[in-house]
């Protein structure tokens, strides 16, 4: 951006249009200069605040909100109004305020959007304007060139289905994570919706819906749609980042294999969540002081997230294997049972009931299951498996009753278990029961924040991970981002996660009832981490396209870090030339 020789900002921007600019307003915080330059003096209070000051009014006013959903619809406000100060407003209460801009409360402002609805934010694509996508894509680029795009078709948001047009909230939540934790400017990233139409009838019947009121667009009219939009992202913006949030399961794998060669492409549901559960499942194996190959695992609910679990698990569990007697896929497959809404996933279900996206080594056979159409339910399935890992991605709350954990517990030492559907109300099971029904032994980890709870015997609580994708996705992209790379290898995922799992807690301190992952409020620093890890792997990998990344650890660090966006004020100066 173009500066002075004293380094402040030469901005273009006077009166009003400066101040309804949340990218360069700064409300009371302008300087008796800055008023007098840019037209603003009889427009603003007398006194000139610093950013700490406005923090600190601001956090009040936030706390005089008495619900999570005021709290939420009042930083929403406050976002589009002055970005520096509403970053500087999370990264200050992080771990307070990360709950209330993201999961659970998050769903709660996604499912009522159209009711909620005051101001647009980001692009909205729908079918009726198909012609007009390029002149609207261009237009929301605002001639810049963007490190990040996240998009969302709304499908499939958390595990509260189908939101039509609200969809938007969930990429814009993901592209605040991305400032928060990965330092990305907000200036360069862009929220998405492809707003295809929405299947949920209460949408559809609803006259606020602010959405295309149509059900959604399918098959070939679907593709093209996407493909239109894919297509744009790949001309006008080639060194983006594209993130996948959110989509139905029967597009989103499918879209991440036809793209993901193509642009540096991300599928959250599935690689995120993926290697965020790996580096879980990593610090536990090492607190039972086992290995990957040893685990029976049970995937409780076979969607994007579940199958991309397994995928993730398998190959890991392929690469720790040694070399001289290497697993192959369907070895490792056969360690996973994965169950969906018909009970365990089997031959003997049928065609109709086995989605095509799961491969055949992860469907079990009719000699271990035999050939009736009779569903296996959990407690089945964890009887006759004896699992050693229980996994829950189906939205179905409370599906680990206290039955099916018992029977666990009988033939596992410390049962590893992670309900990790998300918002809270669709969770698997509370740990806190988890605990309880456990002798405090089960190893935990959830999708939504929970509270500490107690071990038998000691003072200490066990602090229940948060095994969200947050801690990692953010990384994986800055590390994409860093490298310019021209797409997201395998490589570079299992490196983000491998790093992410060696600073858990458990490991680092070597002890089993510490936490499983970093604490959500180290999230920027865990995700600088995964970052560093993941452009490496690019650079190993020859995808990375960024000339300029220096090759001493040392010097790397200090470039990385220089390029992050940092929520404080720039001294503006008024130039005809400068940025509007
Ligand atoms: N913790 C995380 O980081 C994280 C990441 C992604 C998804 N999730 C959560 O996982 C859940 C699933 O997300 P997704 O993107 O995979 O959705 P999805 O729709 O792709 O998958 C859900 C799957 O669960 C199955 N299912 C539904 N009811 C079931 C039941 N009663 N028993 C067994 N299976 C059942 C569905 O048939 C579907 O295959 C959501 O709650 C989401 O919030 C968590
Ligand atoms: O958004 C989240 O909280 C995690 C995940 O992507 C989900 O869909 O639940
Ligand atoms: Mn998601």
């Amino acid at each position: 951006m173009p500066k002075t020789d004293q380094g402040k900002l030469k901005i273009t921007l006077k009166g009003p249009e400066v101040l309804n600019n949340p990218r360069f307003n700064k409300g009371s915080a302008f300087t008796r200069e800055e008023r007098d330059q840019l037209g603003l003096r009889g427009r603003l209070p007398f006194a000139v605040d610093t950013l700490e000051e406005q923090v600190e009014r601001a956090y009040m006013q936030y706390k005089s909100r008495e619900s999570n959903i005021l709290k939420n619809s009042f930083l929403s406000s406050m976002k589009s109004q002055n970005w520096t100060l509403y970053y500087a407003l999370l990264s200050k209460y992080l771990v307070e305020m990360f709950p209330i801009v993201y999961t659970p409360t998050e769903a709660d402002a996604i499912s009522d959007y159209s009711h909620l609805f005051r101001r647009s934010e980001g692009l909205y694509l729908s079918p009726p304007e198909y012609g007009k996508m390029e002149e609207d894509f261009l237009d929301a680029c605002e001639g810049r060139e963007l490190d990040l795009i996240v998009v969302s078709d709304g499908e499939a948001i958390l595990g509260i289905g189908d939101q039509g047009s609200g969809g938007i909230g969930i990429s814009s939540a993901k592209a605040v994570i991305y400032t928060l934790a990965a330092g990305i400017d907000p200036a360069k990233a862009l929220a998405v919706t492809l707003d295809v139409g929405t299947n949920n009838e209460d949408l559809l019947k609803d006259d606020l819906y602010v959405g295309y009121r149509e059900k959604r667009l399918r098959g070939d009219k679907y593709d093209e749609f996407v493909d239109k939009f894919v297509g744009l992202v790949k001309k006008h913006q080639p060194k983006c980042l594209l993130h996948f949030e959110d989509f139905g399961v029967t597009n989103a794998q499918r879209l991440l294999a036809k793209y993901r060669d193509q642009h540096s492409v991300f599928n959250d549901d599935i690689q995120g969540t993926g290697a965020v559960t790996l580096a879980a499942l990593q610090a536990a194996i090492a607190v039972t002081k086992t290995k990957l190959s040893d685990q029976r695992i049970v995937i409780y609910g076979s969607g994007s997230a579940g199958l991309g679990i397994a995928r993730q698990l398998r190959d890991a569990i392929i690469m720790e294997s040694n070399d001289d007697k290497k697993a192959d896929a369907k070895q490792a497959s056969s360690q996973f049972w994965l169950m969906d809404k018909y009970g365990l996933i089997k031959k003997s279900l049928g065609k109709d009931k086995i989605r095509d996206e799961i491969e055949g080594d992860f469907i079990r056979t009719e000699e271990e299951w035999g050939s009736g159409e009779e569903e296996n339910g959990l407690l089945d399935v964890v009887k006759k498996v004896k699992p050693t890992v229980l996994i829950g991605t189906s939205t179905h709350a409370g599906a680990f009753t206290e039955d099916v954990v018992k029977e666990m517990a009988k033939h596992a030492d410390r049962p590893i278990i992670f309900p990790l559907s998300n918002p809270t109300k669709k969770c698997e099971a509370d740990p806190k029961d988890l605990n309880q029904w456990t002798d405090g032994k089960a190893l935990m980890a959830t999708g939504s924040p929970f509270d500490p709870v107690d071990v038998p015997g000691k003072k200490k609580k066990y602090v229940v991970a948060e095994c969200n994708n947050a801690l990692i996705y953010p990384g994986l992209g800055l590390g994409s981002i860093l490298s310019r790379s021209s797409k997201m290898t395998d490589s570079m995922i299992i490196s983000g996660s491998k790093r992410l799992a060696e600073l858990a807690p458990a490991i680092v301190k070597g002890d089993p009832d510490e936490s499983l992952l970093p604490d959500f409020g180290d999230a920027p620093k865990v995700n600088f981490e995964v970052a560093l890890a993941v452009l490496k792997a690019a650079q190993k990998d020859k995808v990375a396209r960024e000339e300029d990344v220096p090759e001493d650890e040392e010097g790397l660090r200090k470039w990385a870090e220089g390029r992050s966006w940092k929520a404080q004020y720039w001294e503006y100066e008024y130039d005809p030339e400068g940025v509007r």
